[in-house]
């Protein structure tokens, strides 16, 4: 499903963000990416985004070789990924059932599809009664579940979520772990890149732990602390 061998990134200042990175990650997995502020963990989604090339190394997703894939495949390829950002990143001048409708648009999804799915995916998060509020309006929590649910309309097979908690509290945060961990059982492979520790540590999923842009360490139904420390 994802696959990186001896993926390596300097990036034109000459920083070297990931120093030699392998690592597997097969269909159904839930996995978390933890490690020090530096260590190339948002180097490394971005790379299975396509927004970054390796410096050298293979990175293949889905059985596709990212390396080889032209630039017009690319939003095609973007397609099968979900991704999820501390930030939100919500269209302010719509209500949270546009927010959720536009991922369908853009790939042309028929308005009768729309209209079934998109109460479908905010009854998913717990916010079919909001369908008509703006972001504003909306507390953190709330909003990173509209972003989920727009992450999922498509049907991604896979789900990035980058620091998906890092502006929430810890009630809300747990929450949207929560979330993951259904969207995960449901059949989608979740890479979750946190600071979380508690959540880890209460998750008991396979925890990779970066640090200077390598793998230090790669348990399953692990903690963060006995790992990050
Ligand atoms: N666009 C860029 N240009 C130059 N250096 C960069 C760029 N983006 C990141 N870096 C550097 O690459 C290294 C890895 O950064 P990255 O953002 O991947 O780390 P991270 O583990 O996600 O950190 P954090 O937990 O603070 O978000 C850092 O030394 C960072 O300063």
């Amino acid at each position: 499903m994802i696959d990186l061998q001896n993926v390596t990134k300097s990036y034109a200042t000459g920083v070297q963000a990931l120093n030699g990175i392998t690592l597997h990650v097969d269909k159904g997995e839930f996995v978390f990416i933890v490690g020090d502020s530096g260590s190339g963990k948002s180097t490394l989604i971005k790379l299975l985004l396509k927004e970054l090339e390796p410096t050298s190394g293979s990175i293949k997703v889905n059985g596709i070789n990212l390396n080889k894939m032209k630039s017009k495949a690319i939003p095609k390829y973007r397609r099968k990924l979900g991704v999820v950002f501390q930030d939100f990143r919500l269209l302010k001048d719509r209500n949270v059932y546009e927010n959720i409708a536009f991922a369908q648009r853009v790939i042309a999804t028929p308005s009768k599809d729309i209209r079934k799915n998109v109460p479908k995916m905010l009854s998913l998060v717990g916010l079919a009664e909001k369908y008509k509020s703006f972001p504003k309006q909306l507390s953190g929590g709330e909003q990173q579940r509209v972003a989920l649910a727009r992450a999922l309309v498509n049907r991604p097979n896979i789900l990035l979520a980058d620091e998906p908690t890092g502006n929430l509290d810890p009630k809300n945060s747990r929450e949207i772990m929560k979330l993951l961990e259904t969207i995960n059982e449901r059949g989608t492979t979740v890479l979750v890149v946190t600071h979380n520790q508690e959540i880890v540590d209460q998750m008991k999923k396979r925890v990779v732990v970066m640090h200077k842009g390598v793998i230090v360490s790669d348990e399953r139904k692990a903690g963060y602390k006995q790992n990050a420390d």
